[in-house]
């Protein structure tokens, strides 16, 4: 009889041996909580199509940010849905120093000072057309949706945002955001760009949770095909360049490709969306029994780390690290 000489089953014979040889591992500071904040008093209301998953009024914010801080979240990701009557085509409320995001921001940062807070910056919330530019002619156009893009992030960084998180990927938008933020005396303020936010079917409930989806078209004249690699690398390479502090990946499960060639190719803190399709296909398995929810969701969030991964945006950020506290 023949025996192997090499047996890679010796550092699985244990848990012991299993955790001392094991090469990635997930803790609360990786992730990122997104939070949806909605107008109103006193309301939580579930999005259907992510169970689990709700958006709160600003007044009962607090329970869920306490409960998040308890498990040792660090850091939120802020969306705000906005009502039809204050939508238009130049995003105008996003500039509103009382808006709902700026006022979330303030309340956040005056009663939780350590939760580091980030905000979504991106026109689709606040368009008429649910775009994340300016609609001309039927076409999304540059420049003017990056001078407003700009005006916003100075605008949530004034009401206390660590750090603005781009997500409308129009060309050239981080160097006039960062200029602008320097000129406004926000030097301090990062920058976390999704510089590779690829043109998804993933989004679909996160537009039912933001009512943001596109009234025309798609968004393919600015997101990226899902085909293509070389060309994420060319955004990610530019947004460096044009200052960002953290590039993104963004959807997430689909591209830990992309994720892994970013983390290859540049030396810069890399994060990965685990989008709001990827939570609900989760969620949908598991309810049907098909699949076992904690050990698929750890996997997952697992395989962001071992695709190379620093931080990950993921709607599992509360469930996941409450179960790294009992490992
Ligand atoms: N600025 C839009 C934005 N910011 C975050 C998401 C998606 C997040 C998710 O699906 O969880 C989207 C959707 C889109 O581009 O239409
Ligand atoms: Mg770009």
């Amino acid at each position: 009889m023949k025996y192997p000489t090499t047996r890679l089953r010796r550092n699985r014979q244990s848990s012991a041996i299993r955790e001392m040889v094991q090469e990635h591992r997930l803790h609360p500071s990786d992730f990122i909580a997104p939070v949806f904040i909605m107008e109103g008093k006193d309301q939580k209301e579930e999005i259907s199509s992510m169970p689990g998953y709700f958006r709160y009024t600003l007044d009962v914010l607090g329970k869920e940010l306490e409960e998040l801080i308890e498990v040792g979240i660090q850091s939120v990701l802020l969306f705000v849905k906005v009502p039809d009557p204050k939508k238009d085509n130049e995003g105008t409320e996003a500039l509103n120093e009382n808006g709902l995001m700026q006022e979330s921001v303030r309340f956040i940062k005056e009663k939780y000072p350590d939760l580091y807070v980030m905000t979504d910056v991106a026109m689709d919330p606040y368009s008429s057309y649910g775009h994340d530019g300016i609609v001309e002619d039927g076409g999304i156009v540059n420049d003017p949706s990056v001078e407003v893009l700009a005006k916003m992030a100075v605008s949530h960084a004034k009401a206390g945002a660590d750090m603005v998180a781009p997500s409308d990927m129009m060309d050239g938008r981080i160097g006039v955001m960062r200029k602008a933020l320097d000129e406004a005396g926000f030097e301090h303020t990062g920058i976390m760009a999704y510089s590779a936010k690829y043109a998804s079917s993933f989004y679909g409930p996160f537009r039912d949770a933001l009512d943001s989806a596109p009234g025309f078209g798609d968004k393919k004249t600015y997101q990226l095909n899902p085909a293509n690699v070389e060309e994420a690398l060319r955004e990610v390479e530019l947004d460096i360049n044009e200052g960002a502090d953290i590039v993104m990946v963004k959807p997430g499960m689909p591209y830990l490709d992309v994720v892994r060639a970013v983390k290859q190719n540049f030396n810069i803190p890399v994060s990965v969306y685990n989008v709001s399709g990827e939570y609900a296909m989760i969620k949908a398995a598991a309810e049907k029994g098909w699949l076992n929810e904690e050990e698929v969701m750890m996997e997952s969030l697992l395989a962001f780390k071992r695709a190379g991964a620093d931080l990950i945006a993921t709607y599992f950020a509360k469930q996941a690290a409450r179960l790294l506290k009992t490992m």
